[in-house]
């Protein structure tokens, strides 16, 4: 297959040198078994790249198994790849066949695979230098036959500098490396590849813009693309379906773009306003002003809810002798009731029957206040409700395993679920 065909089959779009190139390199290796390293920024078309690559080489009739390595968390990111045996873990109720099992035959895609943790990526190194592998829990050694292609958006070999990327893999990886480049970097594909997309839209949602202005154009070329060809894929929708019939000059463009068109600091800002937005004085209009005050009040809120969760966790953490040597301020909000870990709702009256205002202040055991707590409760001349039983109960089992929500299920014999909701029907956090 020569590069035209390619690029017509896998509709990937661009007239420009670099992008020749890298397609030059993949129609070279399609067909063979070597793998292959993309590496470019988000939205360069790294995935799109990857599928085009098995569509073409001799296993496209056997599986390509995709598997995003900064998705998947950490503590069952092997399982996931090498699969598991019945039993290994909490949870393991069947034995599971893992992605290279899956894709044996075809091709695995190991995307994000800079995110890989330390301790798989020997096991990695291992399936990719011989195709041999364990499941988790079993010493059977299994072996499979899959081709690599490997995506990442960072410098591997920098992250080998900050030793978080194993040399040996990185070699490993490193056999065919493909540089897609940025879209910035290629500005002769920009306007080719936005028509393709227009026309998209344009049919799916029987909708079209009038024109567009030789300004506007020259501002599509020059924009950065932050998001690369995924960002202008975004922007042509949006104005197939927003400016429907409209003449799209410069003004019009920047709407769609200027959230993205300054780089440093303020990027992170959730607010751009531009001068041309302000009014006379330079102050802000009225809707910057209700985005940034939503922002601050959000940045609060989430300000207010860290100050609890630390104080929480020193409350659970510390002893009460160690609470009294923070800071008076630190002090105080680790003994609020609420961060006290003990904001169950029961009322005064029962409040004062199990003594839950006590367990701040007094300088006791937690085991000794746990017992009390549950005498208390239930030797107390008063019947109470089952409800309010049901929110001690559930309050104390979260305190005994210190907020730990699957430990204390298992100890009520309520599933996980069954306890979310009741946290939610009781109002406790
Ligand atoms: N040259 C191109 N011509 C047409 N469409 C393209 C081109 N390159 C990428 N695309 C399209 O851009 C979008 C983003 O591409 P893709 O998902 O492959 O990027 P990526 O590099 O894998 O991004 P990420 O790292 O975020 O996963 C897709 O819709 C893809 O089809």
């Amino acid at each position: 297959m020569d590069r035209e065909a390619f690029q017509e089959r896998f509709g990937l779009i661009g007239e420009s040198a670099a992008l020749k190139q890298v397609i030059d390199k993949v129609v070279q290796v399609a067909d063979t078994d070597i793998t292959v390293l993309l590496q470019g920024e988000s939205g360069v078309g790294k995935d799109v790249t990857a599928k085009a690559i098995h569509e073409i080489s001799n296993r496209k009739h056997n599986d390509l198994v995709i598997v995003n390595c900064g998705a998947i968390p950490e503590g069952i990111i092997e399982s996931e790849l090498f699969g598991h045996e019945k039993g290994s873990f909490t949870g393991a109720h069947e034995a599971r066949e893992g992605y290279f099992e899956k894709a044996n035959g075809g091709t695995i895609f190991l995307d994000e695979i800079g995110d890989t943790p330390a301790n798989v990526q020997v096991k990695l190194l291992r399936v990719l230098e011989s195709g041999e592998y364990f499941r988790v829990g079993s010493s059977k050694l299994r072996t499979t036959d899959v081709r690599v292609i490997a995506a990442t958006n960072k410098d591997l070999w920098q992250l080998v500098q900050e030793e978080s990327f194993r040399e040996d893999l990185f070699y490993r990886l490193d056999t065919v490396k493909v540089k897609l480049p940025p879209l910035r970097d290629r500005p002769d594909d920009v306007i080719p590849i936005f028509r393709k997309f227009v026309t998209e839209f344009s049919a799916k949602y029987d909708s079209v813009f009038k024109g567009f202005s030789d300004e506007a154009k020259e501002l599509l070329v020059s924009y950065r693309w932050p998001g690369n060809v995924r960002e202008l894929r975004n922007v042509a929708e949006q104005l197939v379906v927003l400016e429907k019939s409209q003449f799209i000059d410069t003004d019009k463009l920047q709407k769609y773009l200027k959230g993205r068109q300054h780089s440093g600091a303020t990027d992170n800002l959730p607010v751009l306003a531009d001068q041309n937005e302000r009014n006379k004085n330079g102050a802000f209009g009225n809707d910057d002003q209700k985005l940034i005050y939503r922002a601050l009040v959000e940045l609060q809120s989430d300000i207010g809810d860290l100050k609890k969760m630390l104080a929480n966790f020193l409350y659970s953490t510390f002893s009460q002798k160690n609470i009294k040597a923070l800071p008076q301020n630190i002090q105080d909000e680790v003994n609020k009731p609420e961060n006290s870990g003990m904001d169950i709702d029961i009322g005064n009256a029962a409040e004062e029957d199990i003594g839950v205002e006590s367990y701040a202040e007094a300088d006791i055991s937690e085991e000794e206040t746990e017992d009390d707590a549950f005498s208390e409760f239930f030797t107390s001349d008063d019947i109470p409700s089952i409800e309010k039983t049901e929110q001690f109960l559930i309050e104390q089992a979260l305190r005994k395993y210190e907020g730990n929500r699957r430990k204390a299920s298992e100890a009520l014999g309520i599933s996980e679920r069954t306890l979310y909701r009741k946290l939610d029907q009781y109002g406790l956090q």
